[in-house]
């Protein structure tokens, strides 16, 4: 029998257009109304919108009369555009048959299309070329699709010319979608195999798993089981995303849809996992399964130290919805409790803090980001850490993560991007030349130093025009030192960083040179330096002074004097000390940023 449904992701690098063809499909399919379009449908956070990308993964299935007169069952499942949620996109198209590769006639392709068309590859899946803004005066769709075979390899035939803004060509792209997108294939007898590649939390009805069913059946009343875990869960409910959440009485081959089973935590529905029933069991989970894996690491502090639980809740419910959020407590002398938290990148960093911030309304100072290492000490342990403070004294070798970049930037910028890999102590890989006037630069580069401000510098240097993508490689041995900064000889915990031994020097120095610029003077004398060990590698001196608030008021107005001195007292709670020096919260702020 014909299977009518289409399991489909669109591909394409930010800007493109993805959003505005998942919305077109959605119109012309009946499937929300115009008027339930002004809002943007398949991007709903609000931090998402601002920052212009795509987080979370999501489903939503279209019905679609074709030209042949089949009814057809499209699903569209949203792929997160970033690098930072590569395995989140990895899944998504393992729920996928086929993709749309969204390019911008005007603008061409970018790292980022390149990299998720590579991943797309790697899941056999059927591409279909798609070039958008064809209304643009600057459109030059011939010179889109020569790219696309010369860097892809991939045939363009077959591509469809589109604009998402005016709607032209959505009629053709539904029909390609249903002639080149193939049927998902699978036994509807077999023993049941659905994928995990999404869920949320709801605080009604729990977790919310998005599946897609490979072979066999799911229902309602199912005893079901996650392959990795085992744990056993029964189906109270099963449905698609029309694009509300519908229920439906079962999922069966090709599905892509959503079951509820009371489970409490996204933990025991992990992305990439496979569900199978209790009774004639699949054999075999499907492949690739892996829990995401934190990249970037930063202690996360309140301002206020009375905002410590508040922030333990926050972090809690954050991870209700976000399995790839990890969090442990964690005290440092300078910034007092707070929690050392792992991130799948510095964008997953950024929006969390972003969201701690403004939902949660909580003050927070982030520590400088940093990575895993790899420790062997000279007594042959092997130790993980992702913390400057658990760096240890003895240590015979060290290594850290690199990945291997792709930049595409005009040609005028090449000089610049290369100076910048050279400072990140990245390696030159190759360079090709797109066209006339794009080139494709490929380095290995440490993470720890592209976590810092990489992203920042490579825009900053070429004006906003590279593109930049990146994958892990895997762990190098490397020069590595852990700096110290002291003020007034004690150690000041939060300031400590790893780095390579070429670098030490300079981002030591630049943060006590900072710090002399934010610390008030004292009434006493105060030493700031970058120690190595116990080598001091940078030292500057706050002089003395002695500040005397009353000093302005010589006449006898006493109410005037306490109110001053109340001021005064009031600053004092928002100094930390170090030993006898008080440090001003402003100060730990400005060298973090700096440090970052
Ligand atoms: N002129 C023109 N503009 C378009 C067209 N399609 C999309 N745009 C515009 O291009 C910009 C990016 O479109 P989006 O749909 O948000 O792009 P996206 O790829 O989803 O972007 P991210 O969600 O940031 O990954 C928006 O300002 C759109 O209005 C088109 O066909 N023609």
């Amino acid at each position: 029998m014909q299977n009518l449904k289409r399991n489909f992701s669109i591909i394409a690098h930010i800007d493109h257009g993805k959003s505005t063809i998942a919305d077109r499909l959605l119109e012309m399919t009946g499937t929300v109304t115009e008027r339930e379009m002004k809002e943007q449908l398949l991007d709903s956070m609000d931090l998402e919108r601002e920052k212009g990308i795509t987080i979370k993964a999501q489903a939503v299935t279209l019905n679609y009369t074709a030209a042949d007169g089949n009814k057809y069952e499209l699903n569209l499942i949203d792929t997160p555009g970033h690098v930072d949620f590569i395995y989140e996109v990895s899944r998504s198209l393992a729920a996928c048959d086929g993709a749309l590769l969204v390019v911008d006639a005007a603008q061409g392709i970018e790292a980022q299309t390149l990299a998720n068309v590579y991943l797309a590859l790697e899941h056999d899946l059927e591409i279909l070329p798609v070039i958008n803004k064809i209304d643009l005066p600057s459109a030059d769709p011939e010179k889109v699709k020569l790219e696309i075979e010369d860097i892809i390899g991939l045939p363009t035939d077959n591509a469809v010319l589109v604009s998402g803004k005016t709607g032209l060509g959505i009629d053709e792209l539904l029909e390609a979608i249903v002639k080149y997108i193939p049927e998902p294939k699978g036994g509807m007898s077999s023993p049941l195999k659905a994928l995990i590649f999404d869920s949320h939390y709801d605080d009604f009805r729990g977790v919310i798993t998005y599946v897609r069913v490979i072979d066999g059946v799911i229902k309602k009343g199912d005893k079901i089981k996650i392959m990795s875990t085992n744990k056993e869960f029964e189906v109270l409910e099963t449905g698609i995303f029309s694009p509300k959440m519908t229920e439906k009485n079962e999922l069966s081959v090709g599905s892509v849809g959503y079951i509820i089973t009371g489970v409490k935590s996204i933990k025991d529905t992990q992305v990439g996992d496979t569900i199978t029933h209790v009774k004639n069991p699949a054999e075999k989970p499907l492949e690739g399964y892996r829990p995401a894996q934190s990249m970037v690491f930063a202690g996360i502090y309140p301002i206020s130290t009375d905002d410590y639980e508040d922030l333990r809740e926050a972090l809690e419910k954050l991870q209700l919805n976000d399995a790839s959020l990890t969090y442990v407590p964690e005290t440092s002398i300078a910034l007092g409790f707070g929690f050392r938290c792992g991130f799948l990148g510095l964008l997953h960093m950024e929006i969390i803090v972003e969201r701690l911030r403004r939902e949660f309304d909580i003050d927070l100072i982030s520590t400088a980001p940093s990575v895993e290492y790899h420790v062997t000490t000279e007594t042959g342990e092997h130790l993980i850490i992702d913390n400057p403070a658990e760096f240890p004294a003895g240590k015979k070798s060290i290594e850290e993560p690199y990945i291997k970049g792709t930049i595409i930037v005009p040609r005028d910028y090449v000089g610049n991007v290369m100076e910048l890999c050279q400072e990140k102590r990245g390696t030159y890989i190759d360079m090709s030349y797109l066209d006339e006037t794009r080139t494709m630069l490929r380095y290995d580069l440490p993470l720890a130093d592209v976590v810092i401000d990489f992203y920042d510098k490579l825009k900053s240097r070429t004006r906003g025009y590279a593109s930049f993508e990146y994958e892990m490689i895997g762990y190098k041995e490397s020069d590595l030192v852990k700096v110290d900064i002291l003020v007034s000889g004690n150690v000041v915990d939060a300031f400590s960083f790893i780095a390579h031994k070429d670098h030490a020097f300079n981002r030591g120095r630049s943060i006590v040179e900072r710090l002399k610029e934010v610390i008030p003077r004292q009434q006493f004398e105060i030493p700031l330096q970058a120690a190595l060990g116990s080598k001091i590698i940078a030292r500057e001196t706050i002089r003395a002074l002695r500040k005397n608030v009353l000093a302005k008021c010589y006449g006898g107005d006493i109410s005037r004097k306490k109110k001053l001195l109340e001021k005064q007292k009031e600053g004092k709670k928002r100094m930390k000390a170090i030993g006898n020096v008080e440090i001003p919260q402003e100060a730990f702020l400005s060298v973090l940023k700096l440090n970052k």
